[in-house]
């Protein structure tokens, strides 16, 4: 991106700007990785010395792989045969896989806007900033609860949750990869 290029928001430095669309593409590699047919989602944790410290995507629990459904709700009407009971969200295992002994302080970016279940986890790991790409699920209670738990606890916290506004900078960057090149 030039250097002279209008920011997209207007409220980030362009250091700020370029990590953001760095760590999402990494979020977005990640997600690659899930086995969901319908939905792959990524997280990327960073610390506040702008480096990695935990990756994750939305899969089954580790040894589960195979034995649960990947079903939606709308397509079985026993919970217990869809995938909502059993999967791991994306947010959750990249918590629970950082590479630093805690996570406080450091920005989320997340390529879905998080549920409640991982709204409450990120508040209570300290994590202090949350960055989503998309917002998919906003007519869903889960999602409704989430956006009241991170606004909440941005008063005494300081939690800012913002959306990622530069896909086309992402598949420039991703376009612009040579893995060849000398
Ligand atoms: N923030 C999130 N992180 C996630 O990892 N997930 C996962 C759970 C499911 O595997 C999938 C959502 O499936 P669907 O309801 O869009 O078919 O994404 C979902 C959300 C949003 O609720």
């Amino acid at each position: 991106m030039a250097s002279n290029t209008k920011l997209p928001q207007d409220n980030l430095t362009r250091r700020q700007y370029k990590d953001d669309v760095y760590f999402m593409s990494v979020a977005l590699m990640f997600a690659k990785k899930s086995p969901d047919p319908s939905t792959q989602v990524g997280a990327c944790i960073v610390n506040e010395g702008g480096e990695i410290v935990g990756v994750g995507f939305n899969k089954m629990p580790d040894g589960c792989e195979g034995k649960f459904p990947w079903k939606h709700d709308t397509e079985d009407e026993d919970p217990l045969n869809t995938k909502g009971m059993y999967v791991c969200h994306a947010e959750l295992n990249a918590i629970v896989n950082k590479t630093s002994v805690d996570v406080k302080g450091c920005t989320i970016y997340v390529t879905l806007f998080p549920c409640n279940e991982c709204a409450k986890l990120i508040v209570q790991s300290g994590i202090k900033n949350v960055v989503y790409l998309s917002n998919k699920h906003k007519e869903r209670n889960g999602t409704k609860a989430a956006f009241r738990i991170l606004d909440e606890a941005s008063t005494p916290k300081n939690i800012i949750c913002r959306q990622f506004e530069s896909k086309q900078d992402v598949r420039d960057l991703l376009d612009s990869i040579d893995p060849f090149a000398e």
